[in-house]
């Protein structure tokens, strides 16, 4: 697959270098040349076909030739080692559950995928790779744990201090290794500005090969696709008018999905699930795209002001306000409706969700007050024990902790504090 910059001031490029790169030399995010449509027979077989199955045949057209089929399957079946499920809410609402993985978030699909494609390019050569990442909670543990210990990368990911549940941080600043944590005096769109400013710094990229490990590497971001598919196949049979509610921070998990119906997968609509920072959603309702810093939230990994995948969303809607506003539906939920929607979901339906997956089932709910007949699944993106204070003091009784949190609890915290551009391009150069 060819992919092309956003920007269209770079050259184009092979799947390989848009993952080695990260970001085009014009600051564009990457965007494949083409997306061509799954065959019928995908679809009228997709009963009979292992998540790894469905996984391989739609993602081999984007990483194709530079990944052998053989090598990418092997890649899959790694990534994909945990289960997907689906939990009925209520006869109109699902939960699928994204959180079964190492850190217990939608990212270690991602974060996984690509460390095993970074992995392969890297093998026989002695290129060492920095993996820049700048996290609002969730992506840092994932890349963490998804590149430990893999050869020829180092990590460093820059988190926003005072900004991270408890255990996003021990996820993210104690693994050691080739993993190093920096603890940023500011917000996540500070943090991404940092790296988004690093790529661009010939003084640092003279020296080193940088790259992302945010949604914005299409590595990253692809995967993500399978969430929607996995969901199709367990739900087809039953419904045949999906809609799906993502909570919504940098846009790259409903932009995957919006990748997944652009290759046939029959999705009727998407509903952007926002906190108070609510860029899009404005956007849908004014035609102003207005970043803004953002605020801080108690669904903290969706307190982004500027995220980055909208300029993708745009690509494939044509960059068409109409073509975009009929298959995309915006809504933003205070902290105070979140915790209601914690209490609903646990005291009417004895679900335990997390501030993001209870944000997208207030959408769900929403969307279908003005369009009934359809059936909506919220994305749960992330495990309630990840936020263990909120959710226990919500709901007024203890969770029990899963084993991949208890492996985390007791480690000790290892992180370099930060505050300006000029740390972090003196700690990259040492
Ligand atoms: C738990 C959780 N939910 C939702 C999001 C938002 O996802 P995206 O940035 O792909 O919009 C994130 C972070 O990205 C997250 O960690
Ligand atoms: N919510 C994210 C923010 C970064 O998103 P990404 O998908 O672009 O990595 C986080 O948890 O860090």
């Amino acid at each position: 697959m060819t992919y092309y910059s956003l920007n269209k001031q770079a050259p184009k490029t092979s799947f390989k270098d848009a993952v080695i790169k990260g970001l085009a030399p014009d600051k564009g995010l990457y965007f494949p040349e083409s997306i061509t449509p799954l065959s019928h027979s995908f679809f009228k077989n997709i009963d009979s076909l292992s998540n790894s199955e469905i996984a391989f045949e739609t993602i081999k057209q984007f990483t194709s030739p530079d990944i052998p089929n053989d090598v990418l399957k092997n890649i899959i079946d790694d990534t994909l080692s945990f289960n997907f499920p689906i939990e009925k809410i209520t006869d109109t609402v699902s939960s699928l559950e994204l959180f079964h993985g190492p850190t217990m978030a939608f990212k270690d699909v991602g974060a996984r995928f690509m460390a095993r494609c970074l992995g392969y390019f890297n093998q026989g050569n002695n290129n060492e790779v920095t993996v820049l990442v700048a996290t609002s909670g969730d992506t840092g543990g994932a890349v963490a744990n998804g590149f430990l210990g893999v050869e020829g990368v180092n990590v460093v990911i820059l988190y926003p201090s005072g900004k991270v549940s408890d255990i996003q941080e021990k996820q993210l600043t104690t693994l050691k290794k080739n993993i190093k944590a920096l603890e940023v005096d500011g917000t996540f769109d500070d943090c991404q500005a940092m790296v988004k400013r690093a790529f661009l710094d010939q003084s640092i990229t003279s020296k080193m090969q940088l790259t992302s490990a945010n949604s914005i590497n299409v590595a990253r971001w692809l995967p993500q696709m399978f969430y929607f598919m996995f969901a199709y196949k367990q739900l087809h049979k039953k419904y045949n008018n999906l809609v799906f509610s993502v909570p919504s921070g940098n846009f790259g998990n409903i932009c995957a999905g919006m990748m997944a119906q652009r290759l046939g997968f029959p999705i009727k609509h998407f509903i952007a699930a926002n906190n108070a920072n609510n860029i899009v959603t404005q956007y849908l309702h004014t035609q102003n795209y207005t970043p803004k810093p953002s605020i801080q939230t108690i669904s903290n990994a969706m307190d982004v002001g500027d995220p980055s995948n909208f300029v993708r969303i745009q690509e494939l809607h044509n960059n068409n306000f109409e073509i975009l506003s009929k298959n995309l539906s915006g809504y933003s939920y205070s902290d105070t409706e979140t915790i209601s929607a914690i209490n609903e979901l646990y005291s009417d339906y004895n679900y335990i969700a997390d501030p993001h997956g209870a944000v997208g089932f207030l959408a769900c709910k929403d969307y279908l007050k003005q369009h009934p007949n359809n059936h909506c699944v919220f994305l749960e993106t992330a495990h309630p024990t990840k936020f263990l204070d909120i959710v226990e003091d919500t709901i007024k009784e203890n969770i029990e902790l899963p084993k991949q949190i208890l492996s985390v609890m007791d480690k000790e915290k290892q992180a370099v504090k930060i505050s300006t551009y000029e740390q972090l391009k003196a700690l990259l150069l040492n």
